[in-house]
C-alpha cells in the first residue's frame, strides 16, 4: 500500500473546492444547510462529531452556525488546526468564519454527553463501494490515517441520546440505512450523498 506523506493532505479553507464554495455564496440552499436547519436570524449550535478535513464545519460556520469540531485522530486534528490558523490569517470573512469554529481533540462518544449539543452532524468514513469505484485520492489518504470508523453505530447511538434538536447523518446516496438505528425523520437527497435527519426534539417549531 502507498505510504502516507503528511504533505499530501492539506486542510485548505481558502483555495480549492472549499474556497470556491465559500466565494460563490451557494449558501443555505445546500443539502447540508437544509439538513441542519437554519431559520430566520438564529444561528444553530452544531457539533460536528467527525470533523475530518473540516469542510462541512466550515460551510456551516460560513452560513452563521457556531460549530464545535471534534476529531480524534491526532494527525487530522493537527492538519485542521493548521488549516484554521491559515484561514484566520486571511482575515475578513474567513477570519469571521473561523471565529465561529471551536476545534476539540478527542472521541465524540465521550465528549458529546458533556456538550449536550442542539444539533450533531455525523459523517463517518463510509463503507467502501465496489472495488472498481473511483475513490478520491483525498479520501484514500484519510482512510490510511484514520481507518474505517467501525464504531460509527455507537457514535450514532450516543448522538441520538444527547442531541437536543436533531442528528444529521451524512451517508452515501444509495447505501442501505445504517443498521441498528431507528428510521430517519426525513432525508435530504444530494447528487452523491444523502442526509438522514433524526429529529430528537419534541418542540421542533424553531428549526426548518
Ligand atoms: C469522512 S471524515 C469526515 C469528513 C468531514 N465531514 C469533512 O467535511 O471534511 C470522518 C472523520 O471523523 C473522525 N471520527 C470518526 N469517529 C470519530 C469519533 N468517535 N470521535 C471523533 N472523531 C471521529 C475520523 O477520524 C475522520 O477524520
Amino acid at each position: 500500500m502507498q505510504k502516507f506523506e503528511k504533505s499530501d493532505l492539506v486542510v485548505d479553507f481558502v483555495g480549492g473546492a472549499v474556497g470556491h464554495r465559500f466565494r460563490s455564496n451557494e449558501g443555505r440552499k445546500q443539502g447540508l444547510a437544509k439538513a441542519v436547519g437554519f431559520s430566520g436570524n438564529t444561528a444553530p449550535e452544531v457539533v460536528d462529531a467527525t470533523a475530518g478535513l473540516g469542510r462541512d464545519a466550515f460551510l456551516l460556520a460560513s452560513l452563521g452556525a457556531n460549530v464545535t469540531l471534534i476529531e480524534r485522530s491526532e494527525t487530522m486534528h493537527a492538519l485542521l488546526a493548521e488549516g484554521l490558523k491559515r484561514a484566520e490569517a486571511e482575515g475578513g470573512r474567513h477570519a469571521e468564519t473561523v471565529a465561529r469554529m471551536t476545534l476539540l481533540h478527542g472521541d465524540s462518544c465521550a465528549l458529546i454527553p458533556q456538550l449536550k449539543p442542539q444539533i450533531i452532524l455525523i459523517d463517518p468514513m463510509h463503507p467502501p463501494r465496489d472495488k472498481t469505484a473511483l475513490v478520491k485520492k483525498e479520501m484514500r489518504l484519510i482512510r490510511e490515517i484514520v481507518g474505517d470508523d467501525p464504531d460509527s453505530l455507537q457514535l450514532m447511538q450516543v448522538a441520538l441520546e444527547n442531541a437536543q434538536k436533531r442528528v444529521v447523518l451524512k451517508w452515501p446516496l444509495r447505501a442501505d440505512p445504517m443498521p441498528g438505528i431507528r428510521k430517519p425523520s426525513h432525508q435530504i437527497i444530494g447528487k452523491s450523498t444523502r442526509y438522514d435527519v433524526f429529529v430528537t426534539a419534541k418542540a421542533t417549531g424553531d428549526l426548518a
